[in-house]
């Protein structure tokens, strides 16, 4: 990706320096420090409770930390969205009902100060068609759409975005990708939590992983699934008998094993022993298919395994 860098942009986007936030005593935030830059789209993926929210809303000013900094082009996170420089797009938060969505996009365009024309902001979200609708008579795809709008009314240096697809339709989150690959490749620095790994992997150019509010993994999606550090295996057998499925069971390096029919499906630490062993086996595997895993798979191994460490 080609990223355009102002002069004078060259601080990082965000920056964590060893972060905590506790709510009483959960600590949903750990001594986080990371650092994100100008141009990059980055997902914030983890399972329910790993601290998501808790870090889009420090990173946003709306809950401060218990300890560690947490800055915004150099600037404190308030100063930052005073400035103008942030754009966010959160899962709560109403609408104010009884207006229409154009005043509604109005309103955040003439707050902005470095705000766009209120007819494009409409256009690049797909809402115009909506534009005289009450906000209150919206349907949740919809909601999600001028959400976006509002988060992109002006001209912003990062866009925060919290599972922003959530609801939208296939063409929305498709043209929603498509802007943000956009505002990206503008410069802007995208950071967007998810629970959908199939957008995390096809979107973000980084990943981070978040658990129990640490950082568990940062890399590109490719780097996350090879940090797995397992493989898929897949083939299908003549028959599956009890004793057949008791040979499988007892194949070497498996982390999973899936039997269905006569297919059978391994996620194996080391493929290469392990397919070595099936034929050790005296068995004859068909179709065998041995590749790496997928990011939801990779998340789901990264994550199983740090539960098991700390369990
Ligand atoms: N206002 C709050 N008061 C008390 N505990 C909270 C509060 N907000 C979050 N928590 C707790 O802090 C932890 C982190 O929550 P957070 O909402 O940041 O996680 P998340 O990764 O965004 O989760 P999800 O994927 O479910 O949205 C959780 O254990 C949660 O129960």
């Amino acid at each position: 990706m080609t990223t355009t860098v102002e002069a004078g942009t060259a601080t990082a986007a965000v920056h964590f320096d060893q972060v905590s936030k506790s709510y009483g005593d959960v600590r949903a935030v750990d001594g986080l420090s990371l650092e994100l830059r100008p141009g990059e789209t980055v997902a914030l993926l983890g399972p329910n409770g790993a601290g998501k929210s808790t870090t889009l809303d420090l990173l946003l000013g709306l809950r401060n930390p218990d300890q560690g900094s947490v800055r915004v082009f150099g600037l404190s996170p308030r100063d930052a969205i005073v400035a103008g420089r942030v754009g966010a797009m959160l899962q709560s938060g109403g609408l104010m009902d009884e207006i229409t969505v154009r005043e509604l996009v109005k309103l955040a365009c003439d707050l902005h100060p470095k705000r766009y024309p209120v007819a494009d902001v409409l256009t690049r979200a797909g809402i115009e068609a909506l534009a005289d609708r009450k906000v209150n008579k919206l349907s949740g795809g919809q909601e999600q759409r001028v959400r976006f709008a509002l988060a992109t009314a002006g001209a912003n240096d990062l866009i925060v975005l919290d599972e922003p697809t959530t609801g939208m339709d296939v063409s929305a989150r498709q043209a929603f990708w498509a802007t943000m690959r956009e505002q990206a490749d503008q410069g802007r620095a995208v950071l967007f939590a998810t629970h959908y790994l199939e957008e995390a992997d096809e979107v973000a150019d980084r990943v981070l992983v978040l658990h129990r509010g640490r950082l568990l993994a940062d890399g590109s999606s490719t780097e996350i699934k090879a940090r797995a550090g397992q493989r898929r295996i897949a083939f299908d057998l003549e028959t599956v008998d009890e004793q057949v499925k008791e040979k499988l069971r007892k194949l070497p390096f498996l982390s999973s094993i899936d039997i269905s029919a006569e297919t059978v499906r391994i996620q194996s630490t080391d493929a290469d022993a392990t397919v070595h062993a099936v034929y050790g086996q005296g068995l004859y595997p068909r179709n065998l298919e041995v590749a790496g895993l997928g990011l939801e798979q990779a998340f789901v191994a990264i994550t199983a395994a740090e539960e098991a460490k700390t369990a």
